[in-house]
């Protein structure tokens, strides 16, 4: 077998995408959904495997902008799309288009690829570390009881079609990039990915319906969410399933959750990919009842550590030299010095003894701040030479904010 890549040409992308669909054992998508795809595909970057005339393996990236520890936003190759058809697997195609992928990722000079995946035990070998997680809510909203701040009944909820709500909602959310690190900003177009509902995310519900949250003249949130009707023997036990909600301020934020939490007909709340930290656990008579549970969320992958290391600003003075390792992306093997704080960062090749010792991957895992490194000590995947290093270091990576990205891609 032969198997050739090229890059893909737009009259393929019907086939092409096609066939990703079959490796996921997915049914054909609805047109509006498949029309998003194919406009936001980027076809010099996406990667078509072929055995003689017939596509086996499929793999894509977006130009991303990801918010990075505080504040910068930073270019990014998000992967996407990746498939190898089943008659063809585990022969090292996926291997293939990964090494052709992060080639072309560092000439484009990206420090960093990103990527959320299918499962987690497919990308560590490429050099991808899980740096955030995702939680999931299932709500008992009516045990449930939320403490909130005054100044809720001043805010301003209304109805919009999701057309009305789109520039309002994406004003807000870039609002909220830079604050956040694993965010992606949303370039022109992308704003239309969270209007959709795709089938499955909707677990049984109905129309996706938008609210805007008003307050000192301005809208200050929105949530996204659609109902799901179930009616038991004692009557009415619907489930509100929830797309997205964000605010600027945290009595928006409660007002949104309250207007949630008591719609009519409901008694529970799924939302699928909240912050690990979200402050809705803070403002619950029960969390249990909130029953979260996470998952992993974006893995990261420095291409250029220096560019990477010096891209992000640490939570306190850190002045460490590290070993890394990185069979898949051999430049970036070696000592590097990163001396950096909460105003920026320098990290430049050292010929300085190692004081922590590491592979790529952690150190994808620590990026965001999500992760420390002392906890990848304990489980022996970070190695500390030089006493207090690791400490150092551990503090300095960590994010006051937990990272999160808020869409798949
Ligand atoms: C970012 C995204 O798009 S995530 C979506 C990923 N795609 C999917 O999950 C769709 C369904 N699965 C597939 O299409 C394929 O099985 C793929 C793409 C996951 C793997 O493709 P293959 O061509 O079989 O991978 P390849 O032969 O290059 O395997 C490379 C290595 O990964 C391992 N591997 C492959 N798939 C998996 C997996 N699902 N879980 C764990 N390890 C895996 C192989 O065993 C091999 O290990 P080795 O290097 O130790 O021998």
């Amino acid at each position: 077998m032969t198997v050739e890549l090229r890059a893909l040409e737009p009259g393929q992308w019907d086939n092409w995408y096609g066939k990703l669909e079959r490796a996921f054992g997915s049914a054909r998508e609805p047109a509006e959904e498949r029309a998003l795809w194919q406009g936001l595909t980027e076809f010099e970057r996406s990667i078509a495997a072929w055995d003689e005339d017939e596509v086996v393996g499929t793999a894509g990236a977006f130009s991303f902008g990801l918010s990075v520890p505080g504040g910068p936003v930073v270019p990014a190759a998000g992967v996407t799309m990746v498939s190898v058809a089943s008659t063809h697997r585990r022969r090292g195609v996926l291997t293939s288009m990964m090494r052709r992928q992060l080639d072309d990722v560092r000439q484009r000079g990206e420090p960093l690829a990103v990527l959320t995946a299918s499962e987690p035990g497919i990308y560590g070998r490429f050099g991808y570390g899980v740096a955030s997680e995702q939680l999931r809510l299932e709500i008992d909203t009516a045990r449930v009881r939320l403490a909130l701040p005054e100044g809720v009944d001043g805010v301003r909820l209304r109805f919009v079609t999701q057309e009305e709500g789109r520039d309002a909602c994406e004003e807000v959310y870039a609002r909220l990039v830079a604050g956040r690190p694993g965010m992606l900003e949303r370039r022109p177009g992308w704003e239309r990915l969270p209007t959709l509902h795709p089938e499955e995310a909707r677990e049984g519900s109905g129309a996706l319906l938008c609210v805007l949250a008003e307050a000192e003249g301005e809208v200050r949130g929105y949530t996204r969410y659609a109902m799901k009707a179930q009616w038991g023997p004692q009557g009415p036990d619907g489930t509100v399933v929830l797309r997205d909600l964000e605010a600027l301020d945290p009595v928006v934020y409660a007002a949104l959750w309250r207007y949630l939490f008591g719609l009519d007909l409901t008694s529970k709340l799924v939302a699928r990919n909240r912050p690990a930290d979200e402050a809705l656990l803070h403002l619950v008579s029960d969390a249990r009842r909130c029953r979260p549970s996470t998952r992993d969320g974006l893995f990261v992958r420095p291409l250029d550590v220096s560019a990477a290391l010096e891209a992000r600003k640490y939570t306190a003075p850190v002045d460490v030299v590290l070993e890394v390792t990185d069979p898949f992306c051999p430049w970036n093997e070696g000592r590097w010095r990163l001396s950096g704080d909460s105003k920026g960062a320098v990290c430049g090749r050292t010929a300085d003894p190692a004081d922590l010792a590491l592979s790529v991957r952690e150190l994808g895992s620590a990026y965001l701040g999500g992760f420390s490194l002392s906890s990848l000590a304990r489980a022996g995947r970070v190695r500390e030479l030089r006493g207090g290093a690791l400490t150092e270091a551990s503090v300095a990576f960590r994010s006051d904010v937990a990272p999160w990205v808020a869409h798949g891609f």
